[in-house]
């Protein structure tokens, strides 16, 4: 079975073909840098980080780009209350995400273009749609048209009648923007520079741009008219990628991608996770509170991309104990391949189990179907782990150092194809354990010293119960642990 995908646009699974065969042109909507990254930041970003491994995987040649809103009422707004400036709010948050995302091990995309760094590529698109009368300026402002378009709607499934009778009643008509539209859907290209904010030198006096042109010009300057894969977040369906499309197909007369793909949002008590809703778990809380990266690797992965997750902490430690199966399974080879008589562990593609690898395949070759891809992987550690029980009780096994070699192979090519990968000499795995009471005494020690803010104590004692494979996560409700190897 070759690789289908879920289009947004047509709404329906399709086979994947591309533009230029073996190549993937694939452009995601990424941040609007005003904080710090949270929870469903990092499902999106997991996602599309692995889609694109498994691309790779698959044999293609695949080129990411990936952008950073650094201009917006958020951020300045940031900047005000902080009294510094947009850049520095800017500047701050690109580089929290930078962090946080090498903790989860998502692979950098092939460029970061910039809202201020595509000011050209912005205001060349603009006077092309000025051009073909599908925008118009006003008092400073330039506005797309909406109604010039005729396949506008195309993507959300929304008519411009629908919206306006549905919006009727809560359009503000006081609101200097509503004034100077021609419609009420028309949506800002250009803003004209207020007092106090950044403004840039343009063919309609100083201003900024607006949000959803960035992405069409981004898209235009780095990748082309067409590109294969358009992804987000299903937020993002209407307005923005409804916009994105009405401004880049109009001027280029070509679909401006083939097929447009949305994560399912990540949500907290059946609302979206998010910093306008102030109810969000940054990447880096999650972590800091002991969270494994695989982990919430694991949490995201387990799921079917499109459909929206809850994250609660029983989610997590459903992952977490998920994990620490897959980690002894990756550890396999560390732990026991020299007895095994294996000389290096360097992965070898000619090796694997073919069986395996199109089980693999063919599960996520069913619109990225990475819970079905796990299914295959956690068979394979389990397996792995059985063996491995087998070694350190028996001191060998019946099975061939060859099968065990290709087996541990598949699991670890396969389950890098999802970036979950171990590290040996970070994580090792202790033979004396701990009796629950014991386990119990010391995280209420560690309570104590908290509350006493003996912090060096009570990360002493987290670190403590870490030896000996035992994994705290706070919680609201108090400390929850889990055992790593169960
Ligand atoms: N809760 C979520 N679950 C999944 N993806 C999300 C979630 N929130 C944002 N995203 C995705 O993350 C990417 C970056 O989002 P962006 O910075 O625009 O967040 P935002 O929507 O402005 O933030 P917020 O809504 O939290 O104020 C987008 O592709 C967006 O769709
Ligand atoms: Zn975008």
């Amino acid at each position: 079975m070759t690789l289908s995908i879920y289009n947004t646009l047509t709404r329906r699974q399709e086979p994947f073909t591309t533009v230029e065969p073996g190549k993937v042109k694939m452009y995601y909507c990424g941040v609007t840098v005003y904080d710090y990254c949270h929870l469903g930041h990092a499902r999106a970003c997991i996602v599309w980080d692995v889609v694109r491994r498994y691309l790779q995987f698959i044999g293609y040649d695949v080129r990411y780009i990936q952008n950073f809103t650094d201009i917006d009422d958020k951020i300045l707004n940031r900047a005000r209350q902080e009294n510094s400036s947009m850049e520095t709010v800017a500047e701050r948050y690109i580089q929290a995400y930078f962090e946080d995302m090498s903790r989860l091990g998502i692979k950098e995309a092939d460029e970061y273009p910039r809202a201020t760094h595509t000011m050209n590529g912005i205001q060349r698109l603009i006077h092309d749609l000025e051009h073909k009368g599908f925008a118009y300026p006003a008092d400073g402002d330039v506005y797309y048209a909406v109604r010039k378009f005729d396949e506008y709607g195309k993507l959300s499934g929304r008519k411009l009648e629908d919206l306006q009778a549905g919006a009727s009643d809560r359009v503000n008509i006081e609101d200097a923007e509503y004034q100077k539209k021609q419609y009420p859907f028309d949506f800002a290209l250009w803003k004209a520079a207020k007092p106090g904010e950044p403004a840039w030198e343009s063919p309609w006096g100083k201003g900024r741009p607006g949000w959803h042109i960035e992405c069409s010009a981004m898209v235009r300057d780095r990748l082309g008219d067409t590109i294969d894969i358009h992804a987000g977040g299903a937020d993002l369906i209407f307005p923005h990628h409804e916009n994105e499309i009405a401004q880049s197909e109009a001027v280029t007369g070509k679909p401006l991608a083939r097929y447009w793909l949305h994560n399912g949002m990540v949500k907290v008590d059946g609302e979206k996770m998010s910093k306008s809703l102030g109810n969000f778990t940054t990447i880096r809380d999650l972590l800091d509170r002991g969270v494994d990266p695989m982990a919430l690797r694991l949490f995201v992965l387990m799921a079917q991309y499109r459909k929206p997750i809850d994250f609660t902490d029983e989610a997590i430690l459903a992952a977490t104990n998920g994990w620490h199966t897959l980690r002894e399974g990756l550890l396999f080879g560390s732990q026991h391949g020299k007895q095994l008589g294996w000389e290096n562990l360097e992965l070898n593609k000619s090796q694997l189990e073919k069986f395996e690898v199109e089980k693999f395949t063919t599960a996520v070759n069913d619109d990225f179907n990475f819970p079905g891809g796990l299914v295959v992987i956690f068979e394979l550690a389990k397996e792995l782990r059985k063996e491995g029980n087998i070694i350190v009780h028996q001191g060998k096994t019946a099975t061939s150092a060859d099968q065990l070699w290709q087996k541990w192979q598949t699991l670890v090519t396969l389950a890098d194809v999802l970036g979950l990968t171990a590290q040996p000499e970070i994580e090792p795995i202790s033979q004396d354990s701990l009796s629950n009471a014991e386990i119990e005494d010391l995280i209420q020690k560690r309570q104590e010293a908290r509350k006493a803010k003996n912090f060096a104590e009570s990360d002493r004692i987290r670190d403590e119960l870490l030896a000996k494979d035992v994994a705290l996560i706070d919680t609201k409700e108090g400390t929850l642990w889990h055992k790593m190897n169960n």
